[in-house]
């Protein structure tokens, strides 16, 4: 389980998370919506450590991930936004394999796990391409395999079907089927409802730097538009 508890943060002087708690059990299809600069990305930063808690903690599977982002960052997976802040490496292949290689995972191993991540985003057979000279679509897609091939128990993923064509959306999304089916946790930060809210197990929503919604899907969907999310039915 995940474990937000009473967790404050501030950019300067200002307030941008205010005492949010949630749990996010193993296994869940969880949806985080929020109007912009509701707090959403500065909360899912702070699930593997990659941001500090001015006060409150956060605890993956019983540990604080503040005292072992390492094991915080193998075991919650993070897809970004903007996908070329995230890439380590230059070529497409050399990225997704850059995070099992840390895993210090035999080289057959990892090689599989390259393969099979760049067939779930239709990526096969490109992995010697350059990452700069892909399109954002590609990228975006890219990003995604390179958390894909850390098979981690929880995935989180900031909008991850913005941007990409329809076969690539259906190939995401098929593959967050299987990696729900498997018992991966999913924690999709999206404006976009739309293949996700009928998907999901539960939908949170931000306002101001609060949790303002916390429902299941069908019971969220009354709250949504005070949030300034779509309603996905329209
Ligand atoms: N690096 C930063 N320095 C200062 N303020 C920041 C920084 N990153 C975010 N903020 C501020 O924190 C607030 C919350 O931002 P955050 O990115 O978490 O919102 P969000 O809900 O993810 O928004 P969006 O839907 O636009 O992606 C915003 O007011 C934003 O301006």
């Amino acid at each position: 389980m995940i474990a937000v508890r009473d967790l404050t943060f501030r950019y300067d002087d200002r307030i941008v998370l205010d005492d949010v708690s949630l749990s996010i059990p193993e296994g869940q299809f969880c949806l985080l919506v929020g109007p912009n600069g509701s707090g959403k990305t500065t909360l899912v930063r702070h699930l593997n450590a990659l941001l500090t808690p001015d006060s409150g903690a956060v605890e993956v599977d019983g540990t604080d991930v503040s005292e072992a982002p390492v094991v915080a960052r193998t075991t919650v997976g993070m897809v970004f936004q903007h996908p070329r802040d995230q890439f380590v490496a230059a070529t497409v292949g050399a990225d997704v394999a850059f995070g099992p290689e840390n895993l210090g995972l035999d080289r057959a191993e990892i090689d599989r796990r390259v393969e099979d991540a760049l067939a779930a985003v239709g990526l096969d057979g490109r992995a010697d391409e350059r990452l700069d000279e892909l399109s954002g679509g590609e990228q975006a897609r890219a990003a995604i395999a390179g958390a894909l091939a850390m098979d981690p128990d929880y995935l989180v993923l900031d909008e991850p079907l913005a941007g990409l064509d329809w076969p690539a959306r259906e190939r995401v999304l098929s593959h967050l089927d299987s990696l729900y089916a498997d018992g991966t946790a999913l924690l999709v930060v999206t404006h976009d409802l739309r293949d996700l809210h009928e998907r999901a197990d539960r939908v949170v929503g931000m306002r101001a730097g609060r949790v303002a919604l916390d429902d299941d899907p069908e019971t969220a969907l009354d709250d949504l538009a005070a949030l300034g999310v779509r309603d996905p039915r329209c």
